[in-house]
């Protein structure tokens, strides 16, 4: 790929509460964002959700990790095939397990099968050799946040938040030479966010989660609980850190004795507290906090983050951003910096020990001369 050569890049992303497939487009150098295109989901069933759960926490080889894998990858075909001139993937498929100083990080579903499927070349696997660098191989969405800070004219410091089903934070100076320049990004993994709390309403209520934060906001937070949850060392741990989507099943043990809505409003606060925990490592106070993923619509979480915290909290959409899409924006951007050849991680984000690309690469760069 030639240098400044702005591509349209399709990015996919299946995440750690197991909803479904986003999809969307960027344009893009790998450096700037130069637009945004059309985006798509394709929501998983029941049954779907039943088979990439039983693949949870378990790595390649392992019963369940096949049938999980095939359903990722058809999945994926259906929504990517929805697309019209892109020219490049980017695929991150669904973690199943994520053991960064164990055995390394595991996402289900194969770009080459992916590749060969849609015609088209295909980025993947973006997290593994970061980890075999000495990183934690996530978050990697912070050099798109980098972006995205630019391409909103940011000109202070400035946080994003995801609350997804595990929450992540990027502290951002977008006055930095580049994401990976020294202290341009501070990102990590802030602790269990949505995915508890909705493993809460399916065992209580048979619901895929609370919506609105309705039953949460009937509740009252058992201070308690809230304490022993974080009495845990993650919070106090330096970043970068990184965790798995369940590595955090205390939380259902120290709200079992209490009534549903007492027990969603303390799984609340005990996300939104991890994120105030972990605002302390910033640099430098920012000057907003921009929510992104599925927590931003829940108000009795976001009311906690607003009233607990000094800076300005807002949706990515107060800045022209979309909030539903965002992580698979990242995966497109990440696959264009992967082609050139660009770092994707450094060790402001993941902890590597020094800035890495990650992700293989399948079928023909656009650009590329066929053997
Ligand atoms: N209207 C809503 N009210 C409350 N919570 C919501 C609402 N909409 C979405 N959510 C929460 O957000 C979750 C989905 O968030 P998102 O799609 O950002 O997660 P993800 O991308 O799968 O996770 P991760 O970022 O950890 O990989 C849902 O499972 C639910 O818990
Ligand atoms: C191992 C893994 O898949 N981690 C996810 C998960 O979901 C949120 C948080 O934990 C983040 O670290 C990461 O995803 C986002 C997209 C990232 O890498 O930036």
């Amino acid at each position: 790929m030639l240098q400044g050569q702005v591509i349209r890049a399709l990015g996919a992303m299946s995440g750690t509460s197991l909803d479904g497939v986003d999809a969307a487009v960027v344009e893009t150098d790998g450096v700037t964002i130069a637009g945004f295109g059309p985006s798509d989901y394709r929501p998983y069933s029941a049954e779907e959700q039943a088979v990439l759960r039983a693949g949870l926490g378990r790595w390649p080889g392992e019963p369940g990790v096949d049938a999980a894998a095939a359903l990722v990858q058809e999945a994926h075909a259906q929504v990517l095939e929805r697309f019209q001139d892109v020219d490049l993937v980017g695929f991150h498929g669904q973690t199943l397990a994520h053991d960064p100083a164990g055995r390394g990080t595991h996402q289900a579903g194969s770009g080459a099968w992916l590749a060969d499927r849609l015609g088209l070349p295909v980025v993947w696997d973006f997290r593994s050799s970061d980890v075999r660098l000495g990183g934690q191989g996530a978050p990697l969405a912070p050099f798109f946040h980098f972006a995205c800070a630019r391409w909103i004219g940011a000109d202070a410091p400035l946080a994003f938040l995801n609350l997804g089903g595990v929450g992540n934070l990027t502290w951002i100076d977008p006055a930095a030479p580049a994401p990976e320049a020294p202290g341009a990004l501070l990102a990590f993994d802030t602790g269990p966010a949505n995915a508890p709390i909705n493993d809460l309403m399916m065992q209580r209520r048979g619901q895929a989660y609370d919506t609105g934060g309705a039953l949460a906001a009937t509740g009252q937070v058992v201070e308690g609980a809230l304490e022993l949850f974080l009495d845990e060392g993650y919070f106090l741990k330096i970043p970068p850190k990184s965790l798995d989507r369940d590595d955090f099943g205390l939380m259902l043990d120290l709200v079992r004795e209490l009534n549903d809505a007492d027990a969603a409003a303390t799984m609340t606060a005990m996300a939104a507290t991890a994120v105030m925990q972990g605002m302390q490592f910033c640099p430098s106070p920012p000057a907003k906090l921009l929510v992104t993923g599925g927590g931003r619509h829940n108000p009795v979480m976001i009311d906690m983050l607003a009233a607990g915290l000094d800076c300005d909290v807002a949706p990515v959409e107060a800045v022209g951003l979309d909030g539903d899409m965002l992580e698979a924006q990242a995966f497109a951007y990440l696959a264009v910096r992967v082609a050139r050849g660009l770092p994707t991680s450094c060790p402001g984000t993941t902890g590597v020990r020094a800035a890495v690309g990650g992700g293989e690469i399948s079928g023909t760069l656009p650009g590329s001369r066929r053997a």
